[in-house]
């Protein structure tokens, strides 16, 4: 494990990229912050890079994975690729460590997702996160390069859950957005967050994520920061909807990206390819689509069908065992 201070190329200079920057100072690594705008040549930014994390949002992510690769591809032949980018892309449904994998076969890829609001990092308050490889030495050299006390990172060994539920998490914060925006109480908020990571659940299960993943920092940990603040742009998303905003007014007042509205409609390809019942992020899809006011997804998702709690463990089971009474 190198303990020595190393060169990190940020890709990204948004608000994420910018709180990661801050996190790598903090322990005197060399941060190079790169975006489509910058006036320095990504070749020039990357040369002798130690590590590359990428902080792009998801529609940029193959875009500047490419340009990555042809300028500088023999000269990265020890560097660490880092993605903290929150999405799926559309058509391959391919999560960002997937599209680095496949651009950078050779290379370390670890994923760094959990709940990090980036306005209360750079506000310098405590957090903690994970790293994910299947390559677990990078892992723990990332670990170690960002452990400070400002933030906690930990290791773990499902970089495809530790990503998912980074992302999936986005569409359950609109919907919970939408619930505090329509002032439904904290019953209802329980319900909603609950309900939404057994969504998440099955989601990631069918993609190849370990379901205790989801109960850990990344998982469940970054579900509850989303969809109780309203520093979440997801979380606004939902909230401005639910008082009458239109979507594009929405997105136009957002201070950068909402990963959950991209990420809500490839979830929908996701959940028909293999059947997956994933009624809230399919309440939050049509809302999105303009197709049902905030009200009538709250009466869908109340009128469903009665069901048990748990898909292995059907009502009549239950009643089979004379447990009824
Ligand atoms: N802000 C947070 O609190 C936070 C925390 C954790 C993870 N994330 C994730 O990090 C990613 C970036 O979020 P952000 O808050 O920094 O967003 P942002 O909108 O502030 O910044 C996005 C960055 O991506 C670049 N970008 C966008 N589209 C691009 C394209 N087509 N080609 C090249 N570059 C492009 C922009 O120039 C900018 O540098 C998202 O996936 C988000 O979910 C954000
Ligand atoms: O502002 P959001 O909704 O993109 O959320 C930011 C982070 O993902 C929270 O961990």
């Amino acid at each position: 494990m190198n303990n020595k201070p190393q060169n990190i190329t940020i890709l990204g200079a948004g608000a994420w990229g910018q709180a990661l920057a801050h996190l790598a100072a903090i322990n005197q690594h060399t941060v190079r912050l790169w975006s489509r705008h910058s006036p320095v040549s990504l070749e020039d930014t990357l040369a002798n890079t130690d590590i590359i994390l990428c902080a792009i949002s998801m529609k940029g992510v193959r875009d500047v994975a490419n340009l990555v690769n042809s300028v500088n591809e023999k000269s990265l032949k020890n560097t660490i690729v880092v993605t903290a980018t929150k999405g799926l892309e559309p058509y391959t449904t391919y999560t960002p460590s997937q599209i680095w994998e496949t651009i950078f076969p050779h290379q370390p890829v670890v994923v760094l997702s959990g709940p990090n609001l980036s306005k209360e990092i750079e506000q310098k308050l405590p957090a903690a996160t994970v790293v994910a490889s299947k390559n677990v030495v990078a892992a723990q050299q990332i670990q170690l390069v960002f452990s400070s006390q400002q933030f906690r990172v930990y290791t773990n060994p499902d970089p495809v859950g530790v990503e998912l539920g980074g992302t999936l998490k986005n569409v359950i914060a609109i919907s919970a957005g939408v619930c505090d925006g329509l002032h439904l109480g904290t019953n209802a908020k329980a319900a909603l967050v609950t309900r939404g990571l057994t969504e998440m659940v099955r989601i990631g299960n069918t993609l190849g994520a370990k379901t205790e993943t989801f109960y850990g920092l990344s998982g469940l940990g970054d579900l509850l920061a989303t969809c109780n603040s309203p520093l979440s742009r997801n979380y606004q998303v939902g909230y401005q909807l639910a008082n009458s905003k239109t979507l594009p007014e929405v997105l136009s007042s957002l201070s950068g990206t909402a990963e959950g509205v991209n990420t809500c409609r490839v979830l929908m390809e996701i959940a028909q390819k293999h059947s997956i019942a994933i009624p809230i992020t399919e309440q939050v899809y049509q809302l999105l689509a303009g197709e049902i006011t905030p009200r009538q997804a709250l009466d869908k998702l109340m009128l469903r069908d009665i069901k048990s709690e748990f898909d292995n463990f059907p009502v009549e089971q239950i009643w089979s065992r004379g447990e009824k009474c």
